[in-house]
């Protein structure tokens, strides 16, 4: 666990733990030294000799001073490595999420994440700060007593140390007849959590049709089934602390019966029986505190191997030697990529020359996606190279190589904040002429217009004060102030309103007039202004050539069009996105 806990932690935490851990061992041993001397002080008192308790009496103050001021220093060290381990770990996770690949925030990411980022360390800190110190004195107090009895009278003394491995047991016991418990009690939170989200987001689709209360049901077996799960964990945990609560009381009898026969065969006074009970009491306690410790370290320790995993996935390597693209041209040579087991693009090779225009085009599922998010290198491929200006995209820095590209994708994210500060974004140095120059190309002064507040409006919370298309310009905006040599452009595949639709598109037109473009196009007019289209299925291309030239083969291209015109063209409307071909 402390191992885990240091690797999460990082090499910057190692020395400040380890001190910690130290002076919470030496506060434990100093207490459970204070506890051993009372023996001699009420040997003393208790054997008529008050005047020969005096020294005693002294160590036993040292030793309770000591105790309190290496609790004090133990506690204080721990407070601050946890608070400041905390501002630590949020810098550790938020570092090492910006290195990870693009590729790996997935949907379900974001929920993983966000769990992580509150429970999760708050969980690490908790270990540090909360829970160690009395799991440290819970072992350490009770050793250093039993060490003291057995110098005290062996018998006594290993009456007492028979706890120490039946303890051991019922704790590793109640840890693995918990783990399965606790490991479904997780994913059924996971679920619940899930479920709730859902039910919240799909409202507006629930209510259309009329299946809220089906929802609900999904949503309230999720919860009733989290409770199940719980009370199965708490169940789960009461034989352990049944048992060693049984365990104890068991050993301090079994010390009190031993102390009294030692008593009454006259091997030691009744003094030493009185002292060695009160010390087998002070044994029990923090003995006894184990089973709550134990749960809130394993709950901890769940949360920590999840944070663990995630700072072990291993970001993209970055180039020893980083080179510089010698232009904007593009290739694929020989790529192949997996999701997993399945291949998504198979040995692909293309190129597109510096200034050009690419058009993918293919059924869902072909891999044109992928095929942007390899060119900016949100994944790394499993075979073959992707190539900007020549230079193989992981021998260029992920500085250098963002800088290169400017990515206009499907999913535009907008921040709580005003239109300017969103299209900022695209090039945080820009003057506010510049960006005022860019949003304006993308058309978007007509929503600032719109807006009340104009400029100084916010767009809400990911842009919900925006339609798809008006976000759709921000991203354009972005990518025009960014002004990147190479730009990928992932088409919007809704159809927008006809003035989102022209506005974007006239967008779109300034943002790659001069550059190196791949988009994945969605509509014919998009794909007429290209160079070149390629048609890709199953991470192949199947065709590849000029628009008008691919519509004369009449074979996969010509039909994809038929099938796409004909869905989006409703009969008596021949003016459908699709139509203008
Ligand atoms: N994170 C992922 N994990 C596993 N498989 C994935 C992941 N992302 C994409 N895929 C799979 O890779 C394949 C290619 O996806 P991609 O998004 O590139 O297709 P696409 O041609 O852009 O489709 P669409 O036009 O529907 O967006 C799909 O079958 C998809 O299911």
């Amino acid at each position: 666990m402390i191992r885990m806990l240091l690797r999460v932690l990082g090499d910057d935490y190692a020395w400040p733990v380890r001190r910690t851990m130290t002076l919470m061992t030496a506060a434990a041993v100093a207490e459970g030294l204070s506890y051993a001397l009372l023996v001699p002080v009420l040997r003393a008192l208790l054997g008529g000799d008050p005047a020969g308790a005096g020294p005693w009496l002294t160590a036993f103050g040292a030793a309770v001073a000591l105790y309190a001021v290496l609790r004090y220093a133990s506690d204080l060290s721990g407070f601050r490595i946890g608070t400041t381990m905390l501002r630590g770990l949020y810098h550790r996770l938020g570092e090492h999420l910006a290195r990870l690949p693009l590729g790996w925030y997935g949907a379900d990411r974001v929920g993983e994440v966000s769990v992580l980022a509150g429970r999760g360390l708050l969980s690490a800190m908790s270990v540090i700060a909360h829970l160690l110190a009395p799991f440290v004195s819970a072992c350490v107090t009770p050793l250093t007593i039993v060490a003291v009895m057995l110098a005290f009278d062996w018998r006594l003394g290993l009456a007492a140390l028979a706890a120490a491995p039946v303890v051991a047991a019922v704790q590793v016991w109640t840890a693995r007849s918990t783990a399965a418990v606790d490991a479904e009690r997780h994913e059924r939170d996971r679920q619940a959590a899930g479920r709730v989200v859902e039910y919240l987001q799909a409202q507006p689709v629930l209510r259309a049709g009329g299946r809220t209360a089906e929802r609900f049901t999904l949503l309230d077996d999720a919860l009733r089934e989290l409770q199940r799960t719980s009370r199965r964990g708490v169940l789960a945990t009461l034989p352990g602390a049944v048992g060693l609560t049984l365990v104890v009381q068991a050993v301090f009898t079994a010390v009190l019966v031993l102390g009294a026969r030692l008593a009454l065969g006259g091997s030691i006074g009744a003094a030493e029986v009185l002292a060695v009970l009160v010390l087998a009491a002070r044994c029990a306690d923090p003995l006894l505190s184990l089973s709550d410790i134990g749960g809130g370290l394993r709950a901890a320790r769940s949360e920590l191997v999840r944070l663990d995993a995630v700072l072990r996935t291993a970001p993209l390597p970055e180039p020893r030697r980083p080179q510089r693209p010698a232009g904007f041209g593009l290739e694929f040579d020989s790529v192949t990529f997996r999701h997993g087991d399945r291949t998504v693009i198979d040995g692909l090779s293309l190129s597109v020359p510096q200034g050009q225009r690419l058009a993918v085009v293919g059924p869902s599922g072909a891999g044109k996606s992928t095929l942007l998010q390899l060119l900016a290198r949100f994944h790394d491929v499993d075979a073959g190279a992707v190539r900007i200006g020549g230079v193989d995209v992981r021998a260029i820095s992920t500085e250098t190589l963002m800088a290169q590209i400017a990515v206009v994708f499907q999913d535009v994210y907008l921040f709580d904040g005003t239109i300017e500060e969103n299209v900022r974004l695209g090039r945080p140095g820009a003057g506010a002429a510049e960006v005022r120059a860019a949003a304006a190309a993308a058309r978007l002064d007509e929503v600032v217009e719109r807006l009340p507040g104009g400029w100084a409006a916010n767009v809400g919370e990911g842009g919900a004060l925006l339609s798809g298309g008006e976000r759709q310009r921000v991203a354009i905006a972005r990518a025009l102030l960014k002004d990147a040599p190479v730009v990928l452009l992932d088409e919007v595949t809704s159809a927008l309103d006809p003035v989102n639709e022209a506005a974007v598109h006239e967008g779109i037109e300034r943002l790659v007039a001069g550059r190196t473009v791949v988009m994945v196009a969605h509509r014919m007019r998009t794909v007429r202004r290209a160079d070149r289209v390629v048609f890709l299925d199953r991470g192949r291309i199947v065709e590849e050539g000029g628009h008008d030239e691919l519509l004369r083969r009449g074979g996969r291209y010509a039909a994809f069009w038929d099938i796409s015109t004909a869905v989006r063209m409703p009969a008596g409307r021949p003016d459908g996105p699709g139509a203008d071909r």
